[in-house]
Order: structure tokens, then sequence, then C-alpha cells
């Protein structure tokens, strides 16, 4: 049985935290870690199976799990990556955005290699990664349209340089136009599909992305097209929230759940 470190107990920690607590994941958590132990304490006292808190986040890796899930920040990825995969573990990142930093891919990417370890990256919110990983040399663009509600936009670091108050929104508004590295950094809580996007396709500096806010919409909606020699791909993703958190997607916990049951079970694996 493998055995997990998680990194971040907030919305979508909780919920793989309980899917491998119900066996829905066949493995084991033994070790969690968030910054706020409030968060932490509260995440096992929910659980059957109760893993230990460990003390800062470069014990979770330090103990012996096969992987560490990171769902908390881009912070949190910059901080623990390089050690995960020289302890010699393998490695989930729900927070993509970050390795949007080339120097960090970089080293994440040799880290691999010298490690024989794996980064996971799984598809998170969006659909159709498949398709464009397939036709990558042949793409001539790519684009992302996410659509949320004001209220999952909120706190976001491109608010505090800009003129646009959430609050005064009443109907659909585009708030943001430009590439992928820009969005990411502007908006870390909100658009790692972008960055999913430019690491399968064409890059963050050719990927454009738009982010509309819609005070008349429950949903985050990403709209993605992808042309090129091939022909065309469009995939329009409507998702609901996770209750906890507005800013996530049910989409993306979901897809970290199917991740990690795939990374534990050897079985037939469908898809590209
Ligand atoms: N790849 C994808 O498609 C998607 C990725 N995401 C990303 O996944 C991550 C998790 O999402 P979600 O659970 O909804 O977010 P939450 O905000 O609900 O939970 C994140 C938790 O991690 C904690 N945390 C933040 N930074 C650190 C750190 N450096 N060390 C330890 N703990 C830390 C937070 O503490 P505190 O609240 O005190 O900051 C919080 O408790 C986010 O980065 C989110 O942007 C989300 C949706 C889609
Ligand atoms: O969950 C979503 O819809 C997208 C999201 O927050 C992200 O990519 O960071």
């Amino acid at each position: 049985m493998k055995r997990i470190g998680l990194l971040g107990c907030g919305a979508m920690g909780t919920q793989i935290a309980l899917a491998i607590d119900s066996g829905q994941i066949p493995a084991t958590l033994t070790h969690v870690f968030d910054e706020s132990k409030e968060k932490s304490a509260l995440l096992v006292e929910k659980l059957t199976n109760k893993p230990e808190i460990v003390e800062n986040s470069h014990l979770l890796s330090s103990n012996p799990v096969d992987i560490v899930v990171e769902a908390a920040s881009q912070d949190a990825v910059m901080d623990v990556s390089l050690s995960v995969l020289q302890n010699k573990k393998d490695l989930m990142i729900m927070s993509v955005g970050a390795l949007l930093d080339e120097s960090i891919y970089d080293i994440l990417s040799d880290a691999c290699k010298d490690f024989k370890k794996t980064i996971y990256l799984p598809s998170g919110a969006i659909a159709g990664l498949d398709g464009i990983k397939s036709v990558k040399n042949e793409l001539e663009s790519l684009s992302i349209t996410t659509t949320k509600h004001p209220r999952s936009l909120k706190g976001a670091k491109f608010f505090e340089t800009s003129d646009i108050n959430l609050d005064e929104i009443n109907s659909s508004t585009v708030i943001f136009e430009g590439t992928a590295k820009e969005a990411v950094s502007l908006f870390p809580a909100n658009i790692n599909v972008a960055a999913l996007l430019s690491l399968t396709g064409v890059g963050s500096e050719k990927t454009g992305v738009k982010i509309v806010a819609d005070p008349n919409t429950e949903k985050n909606t990403h709209h993605i097209v992808a042309e090129g020699k091939f022909g065309k791909m469009t995939f329009t993703i409507e998702n609901y929230p996770d209750e906890n958190n507005p800013k996530t997607s049910r989409l993306a916990i979901l897809s970290a759940i199917e991740t990690l049951k795939k990374y534990c079970l050897n079985d037939i694996q469908i898809g590209t």
C-alpha cells in the first residue's frame, strides 16, 4: 500500500484525505502539514485513520512516504518541491502556476531525472489536455477564457494595482487579457489551469488568457480553443465550485483524486 504525505489541508487537501480514508484511493495517509495548525487539526479530526501532523513542510518527505501531494499554494511548491525529489519521493502538484518560473521548471525536471522520481500534474479543473498534448507540435494558437463569479476572484494580487472593484461589477466583464505567464502571477489561486495548458502546449508566453468576472454565473467556466495544422479543438468546462472554496472547482478535486488512484493502483490505464 502506498504511503502519502499531504501538504495543504484546505478545500482540496481535505477531500483528498477523505478519499484516502474511505478507501476510494487505496493508500495510507501517514503525514500532513498546513501552515494553519487549526486546519491540519480540523482535517485529522474528520479522519478515522489519523495521520501524524508534522511541524514543517520539509518533514513530510523526510518521513517514509512514497509521494507528497501538494494542495497548498505556489509558494509551497517553490519551497518544498526540490527537497521532496532529493528525498527520493514522488510529488503531485496542484498549484501548477509555480512551474511557469522557467528556472524552477528546469531544476525540477533535472531533479526528476537525477533522483529517478516523477512529478504528477493532474488535469485539474479542465479537460482536453490529452488531445492538446498529442497535437503539441502542430499548434498555432492556444487560448483559455475563464469566467468566474466576482467572489471567486477576490483576494487576487491583480487587484492590488488595478482600479477594478469586484463589488461594483454588475454584468459580465473582461477584467484581464494577457499571457498565461502574466495571468498566473496576478491570479495565483485562480488560473493554474492556464499553466497546465501552457506546459502541455505552446508555452506560457504564447498561451492567451482572458479572465471574465460575471456576477450572474454560479459556475467556474473554462473555454479553451486550440488551432493548428491538425484542425481545431474547443473545450468548454462548466464547473461547479467547491462548497468550501469558491475559487476551486469540484473537477479539480476529483482530478487530483483520480490521479492519485491511478498512482496507487496497478491496473489498465485508459487515455493518453
Ligand atoms: N491545478 C488546478 O486545476 C487547480 C489548482 N488549484 C490550486 O490548488 C491549491 C489548493 O486549493 P484549495 O485546497 O482549494 O485551496 P485552499 O485555500 O482551500 O487550501 C490551501 C491550504 O494550504 C495552506 N497553505 C498555503 N500555503 C502554504 C504553505 N506554503 N505551506 C503550508 N500550507 C500552505 C493554506 O493555508 P492559509 O489558508 O493559511 O493560506 C490553506 O489551508 C491552490 O493553490 C489552488 O490555487 C485549485 C483549483 C484548480
Ligand atoms: O478550479 C478552477 O476552476 C480553476 C482554478 O482555480 C485554478 O486553475 O487555479
